[in-house]
């Protein structure tokens, strides 16, 4: 079975107290990092300097999201910076495997973002390129969306793909994950879930990481049972 991980996004943290959010979550596989630029999105959060910043007082390693133009240009910096994830997305990259190679050549994990629309079918051949391939439930841009099931066909696909060649490459969902969702997205063959709302919403954030996790292994398990 594999593991099911849980990734906070601090897009629905307080950004004026980073620092004290980021040991709210310190139970968290990883912290997702949304990255926008105002062009491949419309909404602009943070830059390099910021998630260098966030990276020095983090307590668990950073999963950054880069939602923006030019990813052939700008993602190798974030590998620079020693993140241990760095996720580009398709659309925006001229390069994908080449970008792919660079980032992993400088020391992250190599993970490829899908928007919604986009299909994983021109994908599937370098698919051994990327550590991870995150497949958006909503549309880039804004927390606290609803989680979009017409995704699900999607996941299954590439979950299909990755286990049919047998390269280990996660699978990762963002976007309306919640107790509920959690479970659809690990049936069709998500491992790594990222959650805004759903953890920083909470009254006691840890605790709900302890609870989509539960959930997220238990339908993990349940799957690879059938
Ligand atoms: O990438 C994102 C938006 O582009 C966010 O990570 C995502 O939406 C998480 O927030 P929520 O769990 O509230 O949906």
């Amino acid at each position: 079975m594999t593991q099911c991980c849980i990734n906070p996004s601090i897009l629905s943290a307080d950004f004026v107290n980073l620092e004290g959010e980021l040991h709210r979550i310190s139970n968290a596989d990883a912290v997702h990092v949304d990255v926008m630029d105002n062009h491949f999105v419309p909404n602009l959060t943070l830059g390099l300097p910021v998630v260098q910043r966030i990276q020095a007082v983090s307590p668990v390693p950073l999963d950054a999201h880069l939602m923006i133009a030019e990813a052939d240009r700008w993602a190798p910096g974030f590998a620079d910076a020693g993140l241990a994830s760095v996720t580009f997305h398709a659309e925006a990259s001229i390069a994908p495997i080449k970008l792919a190679r660079e980032l992993r050549s400088r020391g992250s994990k190599a993970g490829m973002a899908l928007r919604p629309a986009t299909p994983v079918e021109p994908y599937l051949d370098m698919l051994s390129e990327l550590d991870m391939l995150l497949i958006m439930t909503v549309e880039p841009g804004f927390g606290g969306q609803a989680f979009l099931d017409v995704t699900l066909p999607k996941i299954r696909r590439a979950r299909a793909a990755i286990d049919g060649s047998g390269i280990g490459v996660a699978i990762q969902v963002d976007g309306g994950i919640t107790e509920e969702t959690i479970t659809r997205a690990a049936e069709a063959g998500a491992n790594i879930f990222v959650a805004g709302s759903a953890v920083y919403g909470a009254d006691d954030p840890a605790a709900a990481i302890d609870r989509l996790r539960n959930e997220g292994t238990r339908s993990l398990r349940q799957a690879s049972a059938e």
